[in-house]
């Protein structure tokens, strides 16, 4: 039966966010503000650094951040939050994890009261295990707030590539009043002919995807560094939907988002291409490259390292045994040597397949492992 909703939003313009903010002007801000000003939308991009807003007003261009890519006509810049925000519907908040909390509390403070804020940062927060849309509930009381995740390489989606996201929002009974949703109202304003964007109301489980598919990335680079091949990729892709499935539901998520694009969708991406930084991170350091020295040295926003410590904690915290990502986490923060800790997970005892079916086989061959991976590796 076709979902009369979704016919209605389809036929109506009333719910549109004409006005938007978006606040980071980094890849993925950019991006996002590229699409916007593509549906039709006014947007006022917000950057930290003055210069910045200058280029991008000046040039059409983001040269650090997404070189030699034309940004559309109408797309401004500005360094004032307070700019930024004056007159919007809606804001994007696309700043890196570690400051989410921070430039949320300002742009609350800034902020008309009914505007709603989505966050498009992926992690998960350390001390709180708080995910991104649980900073900006308590760093923004009383509003609402969403959230936008998916398969979504910056550099594809700002030169027009067809690319697709969930939206998810915290608003109570969506599927009554969905027309007004805010994550219906961001997707209706966001899509364009390239863009296309899906709906949901699980945000936990939207975002426990995006936190952890970084982490998964990780160990899956390190594994191409260190000369493993394509079957190995797969295990960890595989091995890691199920841990983010796992995580996903024991904080109230289903497993349907964790099969969507912002889940296995976000994992296939981000585990296979070196437009990854999490996976292009990883591949240098399975090289033996120092943690220091990759990238040559230069500051490059990899969510998957910092996580690898605060999803694990969260998971620990919870009950939720996720050797993959405790594999990462021993690598890159407890200097373990890459054969070792992967031979700590491969030669762990056989399970079942889902694991949910709780069996534990002896592994037959489990010193050999270790003596193999662990002599072999760097
Ligand atoms: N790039 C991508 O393909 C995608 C990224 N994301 C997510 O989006 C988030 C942002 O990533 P991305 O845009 O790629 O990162 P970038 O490194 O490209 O840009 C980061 C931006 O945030 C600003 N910034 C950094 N630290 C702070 C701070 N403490 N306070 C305020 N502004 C700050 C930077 O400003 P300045 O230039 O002044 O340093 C820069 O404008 C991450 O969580 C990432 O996982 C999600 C989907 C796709
Ligand atoms: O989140 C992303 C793609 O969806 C971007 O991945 P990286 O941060 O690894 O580049």
């Amino acid at each position: 039966m076709k979902d009369r909703s979704i016919e209605f939003i389809q036929s109506s313009n009333t719910g549109l966010y004409d006005n938007v903010a978006v606040i980071g002007a980094g890849a993925w801000g950019t991006a996002l503000a590229c699409v916007l000003v593509r549906a039709g939308r006014n947007v006022t991009l917000w950057a930290r650094r003055p210069e910045l807003a200058e280029e991008i007003n000046s040039t059409g261009l983001n040269q650090r951040y997404l070189p030699d890519i034309p940004l559309p006509e109408g797309l401004r810049a500005v360094s004032d939050m307070g700019e930024a925000l004056a007159g919007a519907q809606a804001v994007l908040i696309v700043t890196p994890s570690v400051s989410i909390r921070e430039i949320t509390e300002q742009a609350h403070a800034l902020a008309a009261p009914e505007v709603p804020l989505f966050i498009c940062a992926k992690g998960v927060e350390k001390g709180t295990h708080l995910l991104m849309s649980g900073i900006a509930e308590d760093a923004a009381p009383g509003r609402v707030i969403g959230v936008i995740s998916g398969p979504t390489f910056a550099v594809e989606v700002a030169a027009d590539a067809p690319t697709a996201v969930t939206i998810a929002s915290n608003e109570p009974e969506w599927d009554k009043d969905i027309a007004h949703h805010a994550a219906a109202r961001m997707a209706q304003s966001m899509g364009t002919y390239s863009f296309r964007p899906y709906v949901s109301n699980d945000m936990v489980g939207v975002e426990i995807g995006g936190a952890v598919k970084n982490v998964v990335a990780i160990a899956c680079g390190i594994l191409e560094g260190a000369g493993f091949g394509m079957n190995a990729r797969a295990a960890l892709i595989t091995r890691g939907l199920s841990e983010i499935k796992e995580l996903a539901v024991a904080m109230g998520g289903t497993r349907e988002t964790v099969t969507g694009l912002a889940g296995m969708g976000d994992l296939m991406l981000t585990c296979s291409s070196t437009k990854s930084r999490n996976f292009s991170y990883g591949r240098q350091r399975g090289a033996g490259i120092a943690h220091d020295a990759v990238f040559e040295g230069k500051p490059v926003v990899v969510e998957g390292h910092g996580n690898a410590l605060t999803v694990t904690d969260l998971a620990r915290a919870l009950g939720v045994f996720m050797p993959i990502c405790e594999m990462t986490r021993s690598i890159l923060h407890d200097d373990v040597p890459i054969g070792h800790a992967f031979a700590e997970y491969w030669a762990a005892p056989l399970q079942a397949e889902p694991r949910a079916l709780d069996i534990e086989i002896a592994h037959p061959a489990a010193e050999a492992a270790f003596t193999h991976y662990g002599s072999e590796l760097p």
